[in-house]
Parts: C-alpha cells; sequence; structure tokens
C-alpha cells in the first residue's frame, strides 16, 4: 500500500528500518518482510504498524484516540527493542522466550509486568485479526458498501469481545465518520479500484499469516488472555 502521504512516511519509515527505506513505504512490504518465514520479525513488523497507525491519523483527529493506543503499544516495543536486552526482542517468538524464561510477564496476576512485551504484543496482534477481516470485507465490497458497516461487522467479530463497553460504544461511534468506500480507495492511493483490489488481496493473505503464526506461538505458551 502507498499513501498519499508517501513522503513523509518513508522519513518516518527510514528512522526504523533503512532496507524497508530503501524498498519502499508501502505497509504491505513491512508486514511481508516480517514474515521469516515462520518467525515474525519485530522491526518490519513494528514498522508496518507504523504505517497503519499513518493511515489512521490521516483520516482525521476523530481517530485519534485509536492511533494514540496503537502508537503507545508500539512505543513500548520499541522500547524495548532499544532496551539493554534490546537483541532478546528481534522476534516475537524470541521475545516470548525471554519475557516467559526471566519471569517478565504477569501470567497468573497483574500489576507486576502491566507492560510486558507479550502483552502488549498481543494487543496488537488482536487487532491484526479486525485489520484482515475488515481489509477481506473491502476487498470484496461493491461500489455502494459501507465502510462503516464493513469496519462494524470486522469489529464485532473481533476486537470487540476484548473491549470493555466505553471503548467498544466510542470505536462504533467513530466508525459511523468513516470516509466512503471510494474516498478509502483514493486514500490508499494505488491506483485504480482493480488494483487496490488485488492490492488488498495481497495485504490479507500477509496478515492472516502473519496472524496465524503468532496465535499459535501464544496458544503454545498459553498467552491469548494476559490480562
Ligand atoms: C480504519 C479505521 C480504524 C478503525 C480501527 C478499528 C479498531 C478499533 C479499536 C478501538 C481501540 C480504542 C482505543 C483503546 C483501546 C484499548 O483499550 C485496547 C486495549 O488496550 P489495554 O489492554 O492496554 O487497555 N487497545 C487495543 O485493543 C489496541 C487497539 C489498536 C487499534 C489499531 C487499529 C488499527 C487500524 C489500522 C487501520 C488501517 C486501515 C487500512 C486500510 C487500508
Amino acid at each position: 500500500m502507498t499513501y498519499r502521504f508517501q513522503a513523509k512516511e518513508q522519513c518516518f519509515v527510514c528512522v526504523h528500518s533503512a532496507a524497508v527505506y530503501r524498498r519502499s513505504s508501502e505497509v504491505v512490504d513491512c508486514f511481508k518482510m516480517s514474515l521469516s518465514p515462520n518467525q515474525i520479525i519485530l522491526e518490519h513488523y513494528l514498522t508496518g504498524w507504523r504505517g497503519l497507525i499513518k493511515f489512521i491519523d490521516s483520516l482525521g483527529k476523530l481517530f485519534g484516540f485509536i492511533s494514540s493506543d496503537a502508537l503507545k503499544k508500539v512505543e513500548i516495543l520499541v522500547r524495548f527493542r532499544n532496551g539493554d536486552n534490546g537483541s532478546e526482542y528481534t522476534t516475537v517468538q524470541s521475545m516470548v522466550q525471554f519475557e516467559l524464561q526471566n519471569e517478565l510477564v504477569d501470567v497468573n496476576k497483574t500489576g507486576i509486568y502491566p507492560e510486558s512485551g507479550c502483552r502488549t504484543l498481543l494487543r496488537l496482534h488482536r487487532a491484526l485479526k479486525w485489520l484482515e477481516l475488515f481489509l477481506d470485507r473491502l476487498r470484496t465490497s461493491t461500489e455502494d458498501s459501507k465502510t462503516s458497516v464493513m469496519c462494524t461487522e470486522a469489529y464485532n467479530a473481533s476486537l470487540a469481545q476484548h473491549h470493555p463497553w466505553l471503548v467498544k460504544k466510542a470505536a462504533l461511534g467513530a466508525f459511523r465518520f468513516l470516509p466512503q468506500r471510494s474516498e478509502f480507495f483514493k486514500i490508499m492511493n494505488v491506483g485504480p479500484p482493480e488494483k487496490v483490489v488485488a492490492v488488498l488481496g495481497e495485504a490479507v493473505v500477509l496478515i492472516s499469516e502473519v496472524y496465524r503464526i503468532t496465535e499459535e506461538l501464544y496458544v503454545k505458551h498459553n498467552l491469548l488472555d494476559l490480562p
């Protein structure tokens, strides 16, 4: 995906990954590069997330509470990557292994490590399921389909079950102000609708693969319900 804020995006991306900057600023590429092939490389995963956050930001202030929460989580993980144990945060797999072995995760109780890498990434992981479902609806939609309806359906089928009432209410309220499908396609800025649909198809495959690998890892270590 390239966006109309491509120039800015490239600067943004290059701070975190020269490789991403040289190749392109496309968010899809970041998720593609994060697959290695059965591990998730955190650097590219997080750069992909920064691109998504830029996209939400371009939709206006109304969606600021969503992007700022996602950004906060990305920044927590970036801090771990830049910290003393940064090398342990190369992949999602190494992060999980390191935090579990060193008992840095609140598995049974809350309050000691409220911002562990594992629980923070879990929130982004759950949001990726929403993204997969939403993009798939967008891909198969027709000209008169409503983005707000697609977004709401995808949300109710995924993230909503993890959100308290107030967050759900705010999210569902904001969805009503999403741009129409044609405007959405323009913001994606990848060309005519057929091209957008092709890019969406590629994005859905990649995102579902990233999701699948992370989900399997979290199931294996019983981490899907981290508080
Ligand atoms: C396209 C419009 C954007 C629609 C976004 C749909 C998801 C709605 C999520 C609403 C989150 C509200 C903010 C607060 C959330 C937190 O409570 C909650 C739990 O965190 P906690 O356990 O630390 O308290 N946080 C979360 O679940 C993480 C939410 C992350 C949301 C990221 C949304 C990504 C959106 C990417 C849009 C890209 C569209 C691309 C189209 C081509």
